[in-house]
């Protein structure tokens, strides 16, 4: 039987909107294989929430697959051992999908180069910042071209580590994305096109420095301030305590300090600033993922 493991992800990194995303050693481990009906356990994060029937999207994922090769969809008995937070801004539901894809391919004997499943995978998550790196590890930079999807996977850089401050509240990507206008100002879509050319140019260099400077956003972290208490306070700590860079993890709430090596002082930064606005969290220290979903 097929057992996945997968990488939860941060997307955007700060100005790459829907370009961008690195995989974080923080994992999913999803059991599926053919039944004569759907079961789903889920153990861990999402345990009463996750959904057990036909909407369950690793469940859709790997009926994708089926249908893709022409094979009628059976049930599937699928069993989630999940470690990352669910509607927090880490990948939870690209983890789903990106699970389904895997393991389903593997019940078939891969019929799918890895090149479909990325874009299988963007098709069914609706962006492709978080699945992409997902299945291929590292840092991707990610391009939807109507059904095509074009990718570049880079190396994350040596020496980088994450504190990751973690508010024990949700908040879906549909309400986050739903906050943002539909036009944006030319000079703020150069702010973020020049920052993101930079950002890849610097990792690629391994320029940690370079790529804190990078990180500022004027696309969607200031539209998403209302949603999140005390955002502008936790960002402000995280760098007062030495932080290259901070950022919205994804479409929020958690918030991801980028550092150059162990940190924990601005994990704990981050929490008291959280905390004085209300907002209880978690903190993780986290390092990027360079292996993507495999087989385990
Ligand atoms: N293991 C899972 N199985 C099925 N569905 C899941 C699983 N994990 C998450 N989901 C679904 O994904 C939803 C959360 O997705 P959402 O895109 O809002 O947040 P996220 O993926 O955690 O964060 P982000 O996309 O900002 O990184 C959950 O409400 C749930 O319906
Ligand atoms: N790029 C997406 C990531 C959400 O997972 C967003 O910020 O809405």
């Amino acid at each position: 039987m097929p057992r996945v493991r997968v990488p939860a992800t941060t997307a955007n990194l700060g100005p790459g909107f829907d370009a961008l995303g690195l995989a974080l050693e923080l994992y999913d481990y999803v059991s599926i294989e053919e039944a004569p009906e759907l079961e789903i356990t889920v153990q861990g994060e999402g345990e009463n929430s996750i959904p057990r029937g036909p909407d369950n999207i690793a469940y859709r994922a790997a009926a994708a697959v089926y249908a893709r090769v022409g094979r009628k969809v059976p049930g599937f008995k699928i069993a989630f051992e999940n470690h990352i937070p669910v509607a927090r801004g880490l990948g939870s539901s690209a983890a789903a999908v990106v699970a389904g894809l895997v393991g389903a391919n593997a019940l078939l004997g891969y019929p799918l180069p890895q090149e479909e499943l990325v874009s299988l995978a963007a098709r069914l998550e609706g962006h492709p910042d978080n699945v992409a790196p997902a299945l291929l590890g590292g840092l991707v930079v990610v391009v939807l071209n109507g059904q095509q999807v074009y990718y570049q996977r880079l190396d994350p850089p040596p020496g980088l580590s994450l504190q990751v401050a973690i508010p024990h509240f949700t908040l879906s990507t549909r309400v986050s994305r739903g906050v943002l206008p539909a036009m944006v100002p030319v000079e703020d879509a150069v702010f973020n096109l020049s920052r993101t050319a930079l950002l890849i140019a610097a990792a690629q260099a391994g320029d940690l420095e370079l790529m804190g400077k990078a990180m500022e956003d004027r696309l969607h972290q200031p539209y998403r301030l209302r949603l999140i208490p005390g955002m502008p306070y936790v960002f402000e700590a995280a760098l007062k305590a030495g932080a290259l860079a901070v950022t919205l993890s994804g479409s929020g709430p958690a918030v991801i300090a980028f550092c150059r090596g162990s940190l924990p002082k601005v994990g704990k930064a981050m929490k008291e600033a959280f905390e004085e606005h209300g907002v209880k969290c978690e903190v993780k220290e986290l390092k990027p993922a360079s292996q993507g979903a495999i087989l385990c």
